[in-house]
C-alpha cells in the first residue's frame, strides 16, 4: 500500500521536531501537524521565555550586592512590558529558524490540528492523510486541582502573557515551576507566597538538596506553607481570597495565583481509540523500550508518555524513534543519568541517584558532603550556602550521584555527567586538578 508519507509527526515540540529532521536525513517523506506555535512548549511559553526571565531576575539580585562590590547605589526601573516584548521576538526567531530547519530538509509542515482517524490516517482540517509510521509528540498541559474559583488562578501558560508584574503572589505547588517561578518573581519585589502539599519541595530530588533550596528561598524572603493546600479561591474586594487547607488553615489574599501542581499529557480528543493506541496512567501514552505504542506503526516521545518530561529527552526520543523506524539499529534510551535542574536561585542541579534511591538499592552507600559560602557572597553582607554532594557505592567507589544548590549548579553538573555516566569514582574525582578560584573545584576534595 502506498501512503502519502513515510512519518507524520503530530506536534512540532522538541520531540517531533528532533524525529522529522532525523527522518528527512535518511530521505524520508516526512510531514508534521502544529495546531499552535512550532517550537512547542520549550520554545514558546516554557524553557526559552522562562530563563530569559530567569536573567532578567538574576540583574536584580545583582544590583542587590552591587553595593557591597563598591558600586553606588541607583535607582532602575524594570519595565516588565518592555522586556516581554523583547523575549517573544527572540521566541519569534527561533520559530523561524526551526522554520527554515524543516523547510531546508523538505518537511511538510501543517498548521492545523490532527486526530487519528484509523492507523495509518490522520484528519487535518479537511484533509485525511496517510502515513506508513506516525509518530505522537503532543505534550502536555498543566493541570488545574478541581475546586471551587480555580478559574481566577493562572497556570504558567498565562504568567508568560502578564501584562504587569503582580503586587502579591500565592503559588499552588511546589515543583520545578512553582519554584522558578516563586525564585523570579521574588527578585522582582514581588511578595511571594508559596504552598505544596508535601513538607519539602522540589519532590524527587535529594533531600539535603530540597531543604537546601528551600532554606535559601525563605532567606530571600518567600513564604513557605508546607503542607498546605488551597481548598477555595474567591473573588474580594482585597483581590483573590485563598483558602488553606493543611498544616496552614487560614485564609490569604494575592492579586495573582499561580497553579503549578504537574502537566497532564495532551491525549484528549486525538481519537487514539480509532488507531488502538492504549493509555496508562494518568492518561499517558503506553509504550515499550522503543517508543512503540500499542499499535505497531505508531510511536509516541516526549511529554505525552510522562517518562522524564524534559526538553532534552522529548528530543533524544524523538532521534531515537527515527533510528528505530528508517535506521539499521533500533535504539533504546538509557534515562539513568538524565540530568536535570531548577532554575532557581538559589540554582538546584542534579544527575544520576539520590542518596534515598542508592540506599534502597546498594548496600553500602557513602556521602560526601558538603556547605559553604562561595566568594562571591564573602565581601556581602547577605549569604547564600552552597551545597554540594556526592552518593557513591561503597565497594566499588563508583560516583552514583552528583547533587548541587548554588551558582551555576546547572553547568557544574552538566560537566560532571559525562563523567559518571562513565562509571567514573571518588578517586577519581580526589586525583583531577582543579580550577581555582572556582566553586566548581570543591567537587574534587569532598571527604
Ligand atoms: C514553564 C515551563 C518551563 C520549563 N522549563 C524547562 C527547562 O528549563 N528545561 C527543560 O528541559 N524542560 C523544561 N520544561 C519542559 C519542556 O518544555 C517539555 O518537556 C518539552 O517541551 C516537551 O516536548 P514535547 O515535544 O514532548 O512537547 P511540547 O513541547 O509540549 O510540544 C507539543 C506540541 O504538540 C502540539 N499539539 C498537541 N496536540 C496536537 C494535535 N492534535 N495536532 C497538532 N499539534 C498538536 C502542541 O501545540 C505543541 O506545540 C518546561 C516546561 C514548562 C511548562
Ligand atoms: N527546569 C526545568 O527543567 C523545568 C522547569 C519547569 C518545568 N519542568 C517540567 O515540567 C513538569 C511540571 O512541572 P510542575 O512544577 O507543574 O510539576 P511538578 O510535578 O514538578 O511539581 C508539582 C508540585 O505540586 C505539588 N502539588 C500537587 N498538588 C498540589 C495541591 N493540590 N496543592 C499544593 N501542592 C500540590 C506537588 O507536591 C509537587 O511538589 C516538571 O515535572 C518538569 O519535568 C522542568
Amino acid at each position: 500500500m502506498s501512503y502519502n508519507f513515510d512519518l507524520f509527526i503530530i506536534g512540532a515540540g522538541p520531540g517531533g521536531i528532533a524525529a522529522a529532521k532525523q527522518a528527512a536525513n535518511y530521505g524520508k517523506r516526512v510531514a508534521i501537524a502544529e495546531q499552535e506555535a512550532i517550537g512547542g512548549t520549550c520554545v514558546n511559553r516554557g524553557c526559552v521565555p522562562k530563563k530569559l526571565i530567569v536573567y532578567a531576575a538574576d540583574i536584580a539580585l545583582q544590583d542587590k550586592i552591587a553595593p557591597s562590590y563598591g558600586w553606588s547605589e541607583c535607582q532602575r526601573h524594570f519595565n516588565w512590558s518592555k522586556f516581554i516584548a523583547k523575549v517573544y521576538q527572540h521566541v519569534e526567531s527561533i520559530q523561524k529558524s526551526y522554520l527554515e530547519t524543516l523547510q531546508k530538509n523538505g518537511v511538510e509542515l501543517i498548521r492545523q490540528r490532527a486526530t487519528f482517524i484509523d492507523p495509518h490516517t490522520v484528519e487535518i482540517g479537511n484533509r485525511k492523510i496517510t502515513a506508513d509510521k506516525i509518530l505522537i509528540a503532543v505534550g502536555g498541559h498543566p493541570n488545574k486541582p478541581d475546586i471551587p474559583g480555580i478559574e481566577h488562578a493562572i497556570t504558567s501558560r498565562e504568567m508568560f502573557q502578564l501584562q504587569q508584574l503582580p503586587q502579591k503572589l500565592a503559588i499552588v505547588g511546589g515543583g520545578y515551576i512553582g519554584i522558578e517561578f516563586a525564585s523570579m518573581m521574588n527578585a522582582f519585589g514581588v511578595e511571594v507566597t508559596l504552598m505544596d502539599t508535601n513538607e519539602l519541595i522540589l519532590d524527587g530530588f535529594d533531600n539535603d538538596i530540597r531543604s537546601s533550596v528551600q532554606k535559601g528561598l525563605i532567606q530571600r524572603g518567600i513564604q513557605f506553607l508546607s503542607k498546605t493546600t488551597v481548598k477555595e479561591i474567591k473573588q474580594s474586594t482585597q483581590g483573590l481570597q485563598l483558602t488553606l487547607s493543611g498544616d496552614t488553615e487560614e485564609t490569604i489574599t494575592a492579586d495573582t495565583i499561580l497553579v503549578a501542581t504537574g502537566r497532564v499529557p495532551n491525549t484528549k480528543h486525538l481519537g487514539l481509540e480509532n488507531a488502538g493506541v492504549e493509555l496508562g496512567e494518568k492518561g499517558a501514552i503506553q509504550v515499550d523500550d522503543y517508543n512503540r505504542t500499542t499499535q505497531d506503526n505508531i510511536f509516541a516521545v516526549g511529554d505525552c508518555i510522562s517518562r522524564v518530561p524534559l526538553t532534552p529527552v522529548a528530543r533524544t526520543e524523538g532521534e531515537a524513534v527515527a533510528k528505530t523506524a528508517f535506521g539499521d539499529n533500533p535504539q533504546q534510551i538509557n534515562y539513568d543519568y538524565v540530568t536535570s535542574a531548577v532554575f532557581a536561585r538559589p540554582e538546584a542541579a542534579t544527575v544520576g541517584m539520590t542518596e534515598e534511591e542508592a540506599r534502597e538499592k546498594y548496600n553500602a552507600v557513602q556521602c560526601y558532603q558538603t556547605e559553604f559560602e562561595p566568594l562571591l557572597y564573602s565581601i556581602v553582607e547577605q549569604k547564600e550556602p552552597t551545597t554540594m554532594k556526592l552518593v557513591v557505592d561503597s565497594p566499588t567507589d563508583r560516583v552514583l550521584g552528583a547533587h548541587m544548590v548554588g551558582e551555576r549548579a546547572a553547568d557544574i553538573i552538566q560537566s560532571l555527567a559525562v563523567a559518571i555516566r562513565k562509571g567514573i569514582t571518588k578517586e577519581d574525582f580526589d586525583a583531577t586538578i582543579g580550577i581555582h578560584p572556582t566553586t566548581g573545584e570543591e567537587f574534587l576534595t569532598l571527604d
